[in-house]
């Protein structure tokens, strides 16, 4: 399939956010169809917000050789309409801290324009148009967002880890919602979450990112094999789930970062008191105690 018939396609593109460290992405290549449901699995640190940062246009590459394009359209050149990118970092912006009102605040981003599908999001969501949002609690402001965001017909969904704060109740009713909607209007979405529970049946596909690298591109979801097709290194019986595949993936990227670190290939950051640089020392409790 040629890259522009994906509904998303990524190829070459690596990314350091910082000039001349080692990059957080690395020739990452991926190619999503249209209507797919794919979820990043990585520890903290794999690249998957770095990932739907650039996917979403909030950062600008201009490397030779990279391509990432969503609907056909070069995502840095010719941003396409009808992306929604959803973060865990709007909920510490002031302004929707502020003493205003749900109504107006949904007002004001265009909220009556999508009343019908604004109600039925307020409903699933179980957020309270009266609710001030400097008198809410991180979850229910989590909500507000997750309506706002949602509330426009979107094409292309980037979810980073929005879920997180949100109770099993309400995260259950956002993603059926997702899902069916989804599967109604061939909607593709694009999740990186550490939450694994109550989530087997919403992907169409699951990814493996490791140290800004896919070590499984997005492959199709369930995985029936009874050693997941070989994308794991121990057999986890038949029919795997998503949260049983996360666990292994992620001890075995740890035991392979260990493995890096001990061979002197750390990629940053002192992890031991032997990684530190001459003249530094530990925190001393007992010392620190003398302070206090
Ligand atoms: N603004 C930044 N400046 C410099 N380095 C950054 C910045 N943001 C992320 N990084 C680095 O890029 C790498 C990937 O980070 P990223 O946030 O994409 O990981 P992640 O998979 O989303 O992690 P998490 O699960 O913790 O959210 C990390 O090594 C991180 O330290």
């Amino acid at each position: 399939m040629a890259a522009s018939a994906y509904e998303i396609s990524v190829d070459g593109l690596t990314y350091s956010h910082v000039p001349d460290t080692p990059p957080s992405l690395t020739n990452v290549n991926i190619h999503l169809p249209k209507g797919s449901r794919t979820i990043l699995v990585g520890a903290n640190g794999a690249g998957k917000s770095t990932l739907l940062q650039i996917l979403a246009g909030k950062r600008l590459i201009s490397t030779p050789g990279t391509d990432v394009r969503i609907k056909g359209r070069d995502v840095f050149r010719s941003t396409p309409e009808g992306i929604t990118f959803l973060g865990t970092e709007w909920a510490m912006n002031p302004v929707v801290r502020g003493d205003i009102v749900v109504s107006d605040f949904l007002n004001s981003v265009g909220g009556y324009r999508h009343k019908a599908r604004r109600d039925l999001l307020l409903d699933i969501l179980d957020v309270d148009l009266d609710w001030h949002m400097h008198q809410i609690s991180d979850g229910e402001r989590r909500r507000v967002q997750l309506v706002m965001g949602l509330m426009a017909d979107w094409d292309v969904l980037l979810l980073d880890e929005v879920t997180v704060d949100l109770d099993v109740l309400v995260r259950n009713d956002l993603l059926q919602f997702l899902k069916k909607d989804s599967e109604t209007r061939g909607a593709t979405i694009l999740y990186a979450t550490h939450i694994f529970d109550g989530l087997n049946e919403f992907p169409t596909h699951v990814a493996h990112m490791h140290l800004g690298t896919f070590l499984m591109e997005p492959t199709p979801w369930p995985f029936a094999n009874a050693a997941a097709g070989g994308v794991t290194t121990v057999d986890l019986g038949p029919n795997p789930s998503l949260y049983a595949v996360a666990l292994q993936w992620l001890a075995e990227d740890r035991d392979r970062r260990r493995a890096l670190e001990n061979g002197g290939r750390k990629r940053r950051g002192a992890r031991r008191d032997h990684s530190l640089r001459d003249g530094w020392r530990l925190f001393d409790w007992k010392e620190a105690a003398n302070f206090i």
